[in-house]
């Protein structure tokens, strides 16, 4: 934790006594050892990146040390988590800020807000900002969208002013992609464009929280939330932007088959979504059920070596090797194996419940989607993803027969060309090398290797075309699903970082227009079909 290398910083956040406190006669019984991020309770002392409130740093500082690198770090393509960890009544949502009281200006999250406008109106010639908040509670185990439209507009306001969820509405799944991310499918993700809007997001959320009354925290909020904030960037070609009219056409062009592509990428990643969920719940469903058998049968056992044994006799030996075992154990040690089987199969038993209805609810949401023709036929992400690719180097194609048309490629591409490869030496709007992963295609072998996209005899083909084996062969990652763990209170303010796909996608752009100025002239006509898709 030392290391300044380390990517998770810890601060302690010391809270003054509270009235109630203070009225039963408690005494502070933390102290801060003077100079260091240290603190001594009792004979131990626990040391931290840093120690704010008490008698050491002021609370104020502590957006400026802790949270403002993580802004920052925003803009450079990182993602960053704040999490605040603690009993209840300890101070989490105070130090958050997000409580509906006199730290909606002083806590972490509006301070955060603050910033982050503050940058994009600086940064707001140069790069244009697209931002979704999204907003959740998970109370008792289940997860709680707090921006639900239907959920606001229905609910009832109970007598301590909190609203009470729409009973019946659906819980959010939490999923984890075959590509490791994590999602939370369903959940309300808001469009803000202000700093207005987005506290209004947190606001509304807030409000919505379930609360409740603790030993320690009489307005006690019995969740763990999570507020997230993705902020997608997409680098402007110039200062005369195309929206404003003063480019040319084909750079107006240019400029709107990028925003097509971050389109397409999106509802892809909807329809992925689907897809992929199915087959995961289905496989995690097999496998815990698999598991649930194997219990319930060495319960069997044990349960009927007990008999035996209650009437002095001995098991059934060579029937399998469960009876041997289970007979070798002794009494006590039986018992206690039959007790956690016991609760390993109620616990079983309840999450194969849930699993059941995640499953025909996707199954119903698979069936919703059979008219879609070629995306049924995706299995997993990395399908998807080259599926995907072949379709930006068909459109891609598509230009290069435009420009064939039209004579050389108009000098605005080229400035393009140049444009989008002085963008991986700007610190400011090229994200994190490391973030980005790389899948081999099914058609035209990677994209960086677009010597396929000039080479006539590595033809790409429509997929319907292309043979499934092969497509899953390519994108064989194999989903798991998520599942949250139970653990203390925790409030976490998440900020997300999508810059990796329209960075992704310009790249591809980049690529093919890079290979439209070297390559010789094609002829061959584009699939129709998935032109269309496209456009
Ligand atoms: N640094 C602080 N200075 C003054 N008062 C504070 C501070 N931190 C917390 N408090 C007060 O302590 C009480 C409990 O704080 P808070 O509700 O933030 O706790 P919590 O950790 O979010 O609790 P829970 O997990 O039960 O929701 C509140 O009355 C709050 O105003």
């Amino acid at each position: 934790m030392e290391s300044d290398d380390c990517s998770v910083k810890v601060a302690v956040h010391i809270r003054p006594l509270i009235g109630d406190e203070r009225l039963q006669g408690c005494k502070d019984c933390v102290t801060v050892v003077s100079g260091k991020p240290q603190v001594q309770i009792g004979s131990h002392s626990f040391t931290f990146d840093h120690v704010y409130g008490s008698t050491g740093t002021p609370s104020t500082e502590m957006y400026q040390e802790c949270a403002a690198p993580l802004v920052d770090g925003l803009f450079q393509g990182y993602n960053a988590t704040v999490l605040a960890y603690g009993q209840t009544g300890s101070g989490k949502t105070y130090t958050m800020g997000t409580g509906c009281g006199d730290t909606s200006q002083t806590g972490i999250v509006p301070q955060v807000m603050n910033a982050l406008f503050t940058k994009i109106e600086t940064l707001k010639d140069q790069i244009e900002f697209q931002i979704h908040v999204s907003f959740i509670e998970i109370h008792k185990e289940e997860v709680q969208d707090l921006l639900d439209p239907s959920t606001i507009n229905k609910s009832d306001t109970t007598s301590n002013g909190k609203v009470a969820h729409v009973p019946g509405k659906p819980p959010i799944q939490i999923r984890e992609s075959s590509n490791g991310v994590i999602t939370l499918a369903g959940s309300t993700e808001v469009s803000v464009s202000t700093l207005k809007e987005m506290a209004a997001c947190l606001d509304q959320g807030s409000v919505s929280r379930a609360t409740g009354s603790t030993n320690m925290n009489n307005q006690s909020s019995r969740s763990h939330a999570i507020f997230t904030i993705t902020v997608e960037q997409m680098r402007k070609i110039n200062t005369d932007s195309p929206e404003n009219g003063t480019c040319n056409g084909s750079l107006k062009e240019e400029y709107l088959c990028a925003k097509l592509h971050l389109a397409l990428q999106r509802w892809l990643d909807h329809e992925l979504e689907v897809m992929v969920n199915v087959h995961e719940v289905r496989h995690e469903y097999e496998k815990q059920s698999h598991v649930r058998a194997a219990l319930a049968e060495e319960l069997s056992v044990l349960r009927q070596v007990d008999e035996f044994a209650a009437k002095g006799l001995s098991p059934p030996r060579g029937k399998n090797g469960g009876f041997a075992r289970a007979s070798s154990l002794s009494p006590n040690a039986r018992m206690a194996r039959i007790s956690s089987l016991e609760n390993m199969l109620g616990i079983s038993s309840n999450s194969l419940v849930a699993m059941a209805s995640q499953l025909s609810e996707a199954e119903e949401r698979e069936r919703a989607f059979t008219s879609r023709g070629r995306w049924n036929q995706l299995r997993s992400m990395g399908e998807a993803k080259n599926l995907l690719q072949y379709m930006f180097n068909s459109l891609a194609e598509t230009r290069c027969q435009v420009w064939e048309k039209d004579g050389t490629p108009p000098s605005a591409v080229k400035h393009l060309a140049e444009d989008m490869n002085n963008t991986h030496s700007s610190p400011m709007t090229v994200p994190a090398q490391k973030q980005l992963k790389f899948t081999p295609g099914i058609a035209n072998g990677k994209v960086r290797d677009s010597a396929a996209f000039i080479n006539a005899n590595k033809k790409m083909v429509p997929m319907g075309q292309v043979s499934m084996r092969k497509l899953s062969a390519v994108g064989q990652q194999s989903g798991k699903l998520w599942r949250w763990k139970r653990s203390h209170h925790q409030w976490i303010v998440q900020f997300k970082w999508k810059w990796q796909k329209p960075w992704r996608l310009s790249e591809w752009i980049r690529h093919s227009d890079e290979t439209l100025l070297k390559a010789k002239p094609r002829h061959k006509a584009l699939p129709n079909k998935i032109t269309n898709k496209i456009m």
